[in-house]
């Protein structure tokens, strides 16, 4: 089976982690751009200052993006770059350069999915509280609009938020991320419940203004599964999927939370404050979201948790290696001899992604899905010049396949976007972990090159994935 004609085969980057130009044509301070430069928080003190200079070579980037034959490009905006100080006056040079990135997708019959908010928080908001104040609330609204107003004329595609269980656990619970907090428990629901909030005023304001296209959110999507029968890790893998998916994805495609999250976090005095306003807010524009984002790499795999309560803070535990325990001590992740791990031990199992899928389709019904991300993070093999990415092939081919099966199976799969077009800083790994079609050669002035998945990838695009 050929996949549909109008599917959509993407890739993606985020502003900070391709863009550098950190303060150039008027563009203000991001929290990464602080958060980055105190000393010990990234591998090598690395930064966006420079990244990988996709502000100034954007156009290399999109004709291979466009020699690949990639039918859509999944970018974000630096809302620094456009609101400097969150709020206020726009810097329209900002504007102009993402006028000037949509056009130049456009040129090539790229279709451009933008998405508002992949982390850069402009950091005069995060001075004021960040997403724990509800001042950033309006500011990202006034943002949204500004950027439906400006570029909405030629992007029908729009994402929110990516990934608000990464930007606000690690920014609140353990420290990884901006703002650095570590331990707030109550402030990470609170800082949940208010991104809710401005993905829904966003969303209504898009739908009242009657803008063109589609509007929806990206989250991660990292389904949970017991290691095995015994009640006590059925429950586990209950609780973590309520924790971790549902009180994210039920107030977007619902319109409520989780009873059985609202119930625990009451009884512990942990519940966000929510007025009766917002919640009849969520309920009303639940049925307008157009889509849903699924940011998928691995399952997890959980089990009671028998040990006490330590929060594993840090940066290598940041990026979802097996063996923490849940914030509040209930499961952990753990590691299975039966199981096949990347480089960062996150589990590689096209099986888990199938799998969820169906677990989504019966908790929220024939809801439109987008694969806003998935890829592996590895360190390339380069032979003789050439990078020889073979893992990576085998990793993208398994989870396509996977989505394949996915359609075939009735699920409404509108397009897989591998993270990422591009080798690009990841946000505390520095360059070591690559995830990109093309790669980025830092000894010699970020010279582009392609990898044997950019030929690869071609292919399953020229032919849509028949033969997989
Ligand atoms: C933590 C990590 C990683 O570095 O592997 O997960 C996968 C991918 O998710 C994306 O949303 C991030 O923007 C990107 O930088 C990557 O971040």
């Amino acid at each position: 089976m050929k996949m549909p004609k109008d599917f959509l085969f993407g890739a993606a980057s985020a502003s900070y982690q391709v863009e550098g130009a950190w303060n150039e044509d008027g563009k203000g301070l991001s929290n990464w751009d602080v958060f980055s430069k105190i000393p010990g928080k990234t591998f090598e003190d690395t930064n966006g200052d420079v990244a990988v200079d996709h502000y100034h070579r954007y156009k290399e980037d999109i004709a291979l993006m466009a020699e690949m034959g990639l039918e859509s490009y999944r970018f974000s905006i630096s809302w620094p770059r456009v609101f400097p100080n969150g709020t206020g006056e726009v810097n329209e040079k900002g504007l102009e350069f993402y006028n000037n990135l949509i056009d130049e997708c456009l040129k090539h019959n790229i279709v451009p999915f933008v998405t508002l908010y992949h982390w850069d928080l402009p950091q005069a908001l995060e001075e004021k509280g960040g997403w724990k104040n509800k001042e950033t609330v309006d500011a990202f609204v006034r943002f949204a609009d500004t950027c439906f107003q400006s570029f909405g004329d030629r992007v029908r595609h729009w994402i929110t938020f990516n990934e608000a269980v990464i930007f606000c656990s690690l920014g609140y619970l353990t420290g990884a991320h901006p703002p650095g907090i570590e331990g707030d428990v109550k402030g990470y629901f609170q800082t949940t419940h208010h991104v809710n909030i401005a993905h829904a005023r966003s969303v209504e304001l898009f739908k009242q203004n009657g803008y063109e296209g589609e509007i929806g959110i990206t989250h991660v999507f990292n389904p949970a599964f017991s290691i095995d029968d015994a009640e006590e890790n059925k429950f586990a893998e209950m609780h973590a999927n309520a924790y971790a998916t549902h009180w994210f994805y039920d107030p977007v495609l619902k319109g409520t939370y989780p009873e059985y999250v609202v119930k625990g976090l009451d009884e512990q005095g942990l519940l966000p404050e929510m007025t009766d306003e917002e919640l009849d807010l969520l309920k009303r524009t639940a049925s307008m979201n157009d889509f849903i984002g699924l940011n998928y790499y691995s399952p997890q795999r959980v089990m009671k948790n028998d040990s006490a309560l330590v929060m594993a803070g840090g940066r290598e535990n940041s990026t979802g290696r097996p063996g923490n325990p849940s914030f509040d001590g209930v499961y952990k992740t753990v590691m299975m001899d039966d199981k096949v791990y990347t480089k960062w031990s996150w589990e590689i199992s096209p099986e888990a992604f199938l799998d969820g899928m169906h677990m989504l389709k019966d908790r929220y019904g024939d809801v439109k899905i987008y694969i806003t991300e998935n890829g592996l993070g590895d360190v390339d093999p380069i032979v003789d010049g050439e990078i020889l990415d073979d893992p990576r092939i085998e990793y993208i081919e398994g989870h396509i396949r996977a989505v394949k099966h996915a359609v075939e199976q009735g699920i409404n799969v509108a397009g897989y976007y591998a993270w990422s077009a591009i080798d690009l800083l990841s946000w505390l790994n520095g360059y070591k972990k690559q995830y990109g079609f093309i790669y980025v050669d830092h000894a010699n002035g970020l010279e582009r090159k392609k990898k044997k998945s950019f030929y690869w990838y071609k292919d399953i695009i020229a032919t849509r994935a028949e033969n997989l």
